[in-house]
């Protein structure tokens, strides 16, 4: 049965919140819809900072201390504004919707503790936007041993099906944190984080000019990179270990940064983030002849420009050269697996997050 869903990603750069319709079985993608966005404000935005400060400390999923609380409110509130506006821009009603697959807010991500923690209300906003919500995608896949990330290699593989390209093919996401995909006419299917996305540099820029991103590279594209720190940063035992793998928000947050100016830490961070994911090159079956890249960081043309670079002699496209969207893809990926939820679909495989065997998920908040 085909489903209209729409699909909700918060994502780990704290930026926003991004929507997106699609028309699927939970297999086929019948129909990609419109996609719509709720930027954070900030006010929000320090709040979840703080809640993940706060939540560092915590040992289960399912409690609330101190600013989460809040913060979880917060999240709520904005999916379901961003829900009420796009239903309402694109003249939809609740009824005309089957599903919305809300992730909610990443806090904290500890896999090897059997810890993953999404920050959201579902059973509040199924009742404030009158439509069934699947939520807690990744607890399944992490309570069987798990990484519970990246979920969206599912996705990939049903966009990656319409392309026909001969040979592997490599999807990369550079949102917060990089993942990447790998898909291969044979219907192998292998994932895994890479290493910093956009976050690690956010934050740098954010530090060191207040500014909440580095808008088109051009920071970076003025910057030297500093190229003894690059060399020690990749020698970190992460990016040599085999898929599948994921991080934190976090996982880079405490390498030492050295007093560079704000072009240069700009330009050895964003170099970092290509090169992290270049390394994954040699752990898959066969280098990818063809790149697609999504996520914010196709925005940043220096890291595009640095990604060419590394990966090179393999084509490097964004994913809207394709006719796919960079912005709404995460968004898509979780209306589609909240339909491949509902119907007992795998989301995770041995090959994308590890779990023993393959894997359904996701959790069902009636209005
Ligand atoms: N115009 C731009 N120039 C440079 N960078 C940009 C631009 N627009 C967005 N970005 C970067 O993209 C980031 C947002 O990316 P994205 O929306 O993919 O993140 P996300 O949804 O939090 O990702 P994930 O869940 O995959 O971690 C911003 O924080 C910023 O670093
Ligand atoms: C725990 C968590 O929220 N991880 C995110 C994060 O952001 C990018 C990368 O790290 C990826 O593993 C994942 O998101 C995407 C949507 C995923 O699960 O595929």
């Amino acid at each position: 049965m085909m489903m209209t869903a729409i699909g909700l990603m918060s994502g780990t750069s704290l930026d926003g919140v991004d929507v997106a319709l699609i028309k699927t079985d939970g297999r086929r993608i019948a129909a990609l819809g419109p996609s719509g966005y709720r930027p954070y404000t900030e006010t929000e935005r320090g709040l979840l900072r703080q809640a993940l400060a706060e939540a560092v400390s915590l040992t289960t999923r399912d409690v609330r201390p101190g600013v989460l609380a809040e913060a979880e409110r917060a999240v709520t509130i904005a999916h379901a504004e961003a829900v009420a506006a796009f239903v309402a821009q694109n003249r939809l009603t609740p009824e005309s919707v089957d599903v919305v697959g809300f992730h909610g807010q990443t806090v904290l991500h500890r896999p090897a503790d059997k810890l993953t923690v999404q920050i959201g209300d579902a059973k509040a906003l199924a009742k404030a936007i009158r439509i069934p919500v699947v939520c807690d995608f990744r607890a399944a896949d992490v309570a069987a041993g798990g990484q519970g990330a990246p979920l969206v290699p599912v996705y990939h593989r049903a966009l990656a099906q319409s392309l026909g390209r001969d040979g592997p093919v490599g999807i990369v996401n550079i949102g917060g944190v990089s993942n990447v995909t790998y898909v291969d006419g044979l219907d192998s299917l292998i994932a895994c984080d890479t290493g910093p996305g956009n976050a690690l540099l956010d934050d740098f820029v954010f530090r060191t000019l207040g500014q909440p991103f580095d808008r088109e590279g051009r920071l970076a594209a003025q910057g030297i990179i500093d190229q003894a720190w690059l060399t020690e940063a990749l020698q970190h035992p992460f990016f040599a270990k085999p898929p599948p793998k994921s991080l934190d928000r976090n996982a880079f947050a405490g390498l030492a940064l050295r007093d560079w100016s704000a072009a240069d830490g700009a330009a050895t961070l964003t170099a970092f983030t290509a090169r992290a994911i270049a390394a994954v090159v040699p752990l898959l079956p066969k280098p990818p002849a063809s790149w697609i890249v999504t996520g914010g960081g196709v925005r940043n043309l220096t890291m595009m420009r640095m990604l060419r670079d590394a990966l090179a002699p393999a084509s490097v496209d964004s994913a809207d050269a394709l006719g796919w969207s960079a912005d709404a893809m995460e968004a898509q990926a979780f209306g589609f697996l909240a339909a491949r939820g509902l119907k007992g679909l795998p989301l995770s495989y041995p090959a994308t997050t590890g779990v023993a065997f393959p894997m359904t998920g996701g959790l069902l908040a009636r209005p």
